[in-house]
């Protein structure tokens, strides 16, 4: 099997120009077959609070009013899709933009209300991988943001993280896949104060007592359960940590495994 690199980005990466353009420089520079799935929460967030929308977090999702999934989808398949995409072109890496309702890539469906009402919030449901297929195999470079559909024209807005492990699982059937969630710290940190405190590895036991001791938190939860998911589900190797990892095997980040 050939193999693939899937590499998720977050806000504070997208935020940041010159980050930006230091992780694009990183990303072109790869050889071989690679994914790029961006966030962008805190674009839409600072937008969101200049029209006064309210802004809700829970568990790391966004609450999404119809407002809301306005901003997400202009903020994420519009200003931040397409600026990452011509900079890479910029560089020579020849992206494609997506959102899931693209080639039905990735199919959602509205999250049920329970305790919460996420609004239009999508969980997804299933990953036709056929047209990412065809343009690696063609060396296209897709690019995807959190904007997914449920099939019968609604769009939905969809965690990063959670669409980078799901869009991952589904192409490790035909490759073998690596899943890389680049942030704007060196890792996961024993103390968040001390950028230097990377806990290179963890799996299921030490996830415990990390949680229960509150040294993993916040929006740290959320990734660290999508990355659970992949690795338990035929992708090869998860790690989180600086884009510097993707170029630099000896740099300091954090592998989960089992
Ligand atoms: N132990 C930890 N190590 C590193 N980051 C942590 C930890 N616990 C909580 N966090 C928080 O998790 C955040 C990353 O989650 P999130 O904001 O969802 O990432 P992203 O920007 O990739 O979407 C970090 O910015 C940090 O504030
Ligand atoms: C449902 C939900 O929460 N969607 C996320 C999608 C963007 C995202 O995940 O961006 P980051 O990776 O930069 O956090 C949101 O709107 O914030």
């Amino acid at each position: 099997m050939e193999q693939l690199k899937v590499i998720k980005i977050g806000g504070h990466i997208i935020n940041d120009q010159q980050a930006l353009d230091d992780f694009l420089t990183t990303f072109t520079a790869i050889k071989g077959l690679k994914v790029l799935i961006h966030g962008g929460g805190k674009v839409a967030t600072e937008l969101a609070q200049k029209m006064n929308l309210e802004v809700t977090m829970i568990d790391g999702r966004r609450i999404t009013d119809s407002e809301t999934l306005d901003i997400a989808t202009m903020v994420y398949a519009g200003k931040v899709n397409k600026t990452i995409v011509a900079k890479l072109q910029a560089k020579k890496c020849n992206a494609i933009g997506f959102t899931g309702a693209d080639g039905n890539t990735i199919l959602s469906k509205k999250r049920d209300v329970e305790e919460v009402d996420f609004g239009y919030v999508g969980d997804v449901v299933k990953v036709d991988t056929e047209i990412v297929e065809v343009l690696l195999s063609r060396k296209r470079t897709p690019v995807f943001c959190a904007i997914t559909h449920d099939g019968h024209g609604q769009l939905l807005n969809t965690n990063a993280d959670t669409l980078a492990a799901e869009l991952a699982i589904a192409l490790a059937k035909n490759y073998e896949t690596e899943l890389y969630y680049c942030f704007e710290k060196k890792g996961v940190l024993q103390n968040i104060t001390d950028e230097d405190s990377v806990i290179k590895n963890i799996n299921l036991e030490n996830y415990q007592d990390l949680k229960s001791q509150g040294i993993i938190a916040d929006g740290m939860l959320p990734k660290m359960q999508n990355c659970f998911h992949a690795i338990q589900n035929g992708v090869q190797k998860v790690c989180v940590g600086l884009p510097d990892m993707l170029q630099n095997s000896n740099s300091l980040f954090t592998t989960i495994s089992n």
